[in-house]
């Protein structure tokens, strides 16, 4: 369960059986071919996959260079990447008898994909969401009680998406023998970051075939929002391999570079465990979590996939920058200009790639996993940035 010294999994003595579970029965059920089928079933006659890559011709022109294609997982049922490993993850869970699956949510689309996954299957779905982030994306709390999910207010420290997954591990903690946590990304203790790469892989390779129909290549540049790394570690899942496709994961950088003012965990962060897995994280002068902010209530998260900080050490992936304002900017240039609202994480990904685009020349490429629709954001982003 490691990725070089990263991951691991540091859980209390009581779950190390529930956790051995888990890993066995997605050991048992990943390469079966009633899994497959029924994942592929799933995703062609519900979510409605393969999402389309889409050019987007008009951001292109408007920063007069490299092409810049959008992979539009806000297309994929539910809005976002999320119910792609969301519909695995409760397979897996009918698969070990459970009746209840448990998460954590932050932007709420984890939240109203886990919601939408448990009501497809028949499973009870319990879903805990900082005070903050309930307020902020009210959207999708309204969606995931409409889908007949519980919704817990969590009100510790900062009340948004790392005291969710504390609140939502000790709800987990007091019913693992009839629940299971369905984590939103490649964090948390080993099987958690392995699963959710795996399940949200169709993205990259799915993208890899389809980028080829329009380009006859491949991208030079694939970029991804990095909050805990699933959308991005799906999408780079198609080109690891492909040592001359440049895998730009994007980080949140808020208000600035000071602590507490953004969520950049591979910028500035130190190797630290949290959560049950050892990654690259940011610190407290205590060397607990530190505070974090960012405008995308999905990716203001101390830590990072414990495998996005090993492809970052090992040079094979790098890290780029955004920060509120630039996340706004592209908001709107992507609406205004390509009719796509986009969510306010994906926004990271999308002002990066206007960024390196104007860097590059024409017949270079950018491949951009566009990882959800904003409808969740336009009322606090009218509210606080106005339209231009
Ligand atoms: C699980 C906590 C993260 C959530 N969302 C994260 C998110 C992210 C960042 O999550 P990762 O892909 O896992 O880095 C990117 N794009 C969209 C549309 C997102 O909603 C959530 O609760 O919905």
């Amino acid at each position: 369960g490691f990725f070089g010294k990263f991951g691991g999994s540091f859980i209390p003595p009581m779950l190390e059986v529930p956790f051995a579970e888990i890993t066995k029965a997605y050991n048992d059920i990943k390469n079966s071919p009633e899994f497959i089928e029924e994942l592929k079933y799933v995703r062609k006659h519900f979510q409605g996959r393969p999402t389309p890559i889409s050019f987007a011709k008009n951001l292109t022109e408007h920063c007069g260079g490299a092409k810049i294609y959008l992979k539009r997982e806000d297309l994929n049922h539910t809005g976002a990447h999320k119910l792609n490993h969301c519909m695995a993850e409760v397979i897996l869970a009918k698969h070990l008898g459970k009746k209840k699956v448990i998460a954590e949510t932050g932007a709420g689309q984890h939240g109203v994909a886990l919601a939408t996954a448990a009501a497809y299957f028949g499973l009870e779905c319990e879903i805990h969401m900082g005070e903050v982030d309930v307020e902020k994306e009210h959207p999708n709390v309204v969606r995931m009680k409409i889908l007949g999910a519980k919704v817990v207010t969590v009100t510790d420290g900062l009340k948004t998406l790392k005291e969710a997954v504390d609140s939502a591990f000790g709800a987990y903690i007091q019913e693992y023998e009839e629940a299971i946590y369905c984590i939103g990304s490649v964090v948390g203790p080993h099987p958690f970051p392995m699963m959710v790469r795996d399940f949200q892989s169709v993205v990259g390779f799915e993208a890899k075939e389809q980028f080829k129909e329009h380009e006859n290549k491949l991208p030079d540049s694939v970029v991804a929002c990095v909050g805990g790394g699933s959308n991005a570690m799906g999408i780079f899942a198609g080109f690891i391999d492909d040592k001359e496709v440049g895998l730009v994961g994007v980080e949140p950088l808020g208000r600035g570079s000071k602590l507490g003012d953004h969520a950049a965990s591979l910028t500035y962060g130190e190797e630290g465990v949290m959560h049950g897995f050892n990654s690259i994280m940011l610190k407290d002068k205590d060397g607990e979590p530190a505070p974090v902010y960012s405008i995308g209530s999905g990716i203001d998260y101390p830590s990072v996939g414990p495998e996005q900080a090993y492809l970052n050490e090992t040079g094979r992936t790098t890290v780029g920058l955004c920060d509120d304002k630039e996340a706004v900017n592209a908001f709107y240039a992507l609406s205004q200009l390509e009719g796509i609202i986009p969510a306010l994480e994906s926004a990271h990904a999308v002002a990066y790639a206007m960024k390196i685009a104007k860097t590059m020349d024409k017949d270079q490429t950018i491949l951009v996993n566009l990882s959800g629709r904003g409808d969740k954001d336009i009322d606090f982003v009218v509210d606080n940035h106005p339209i231009p």
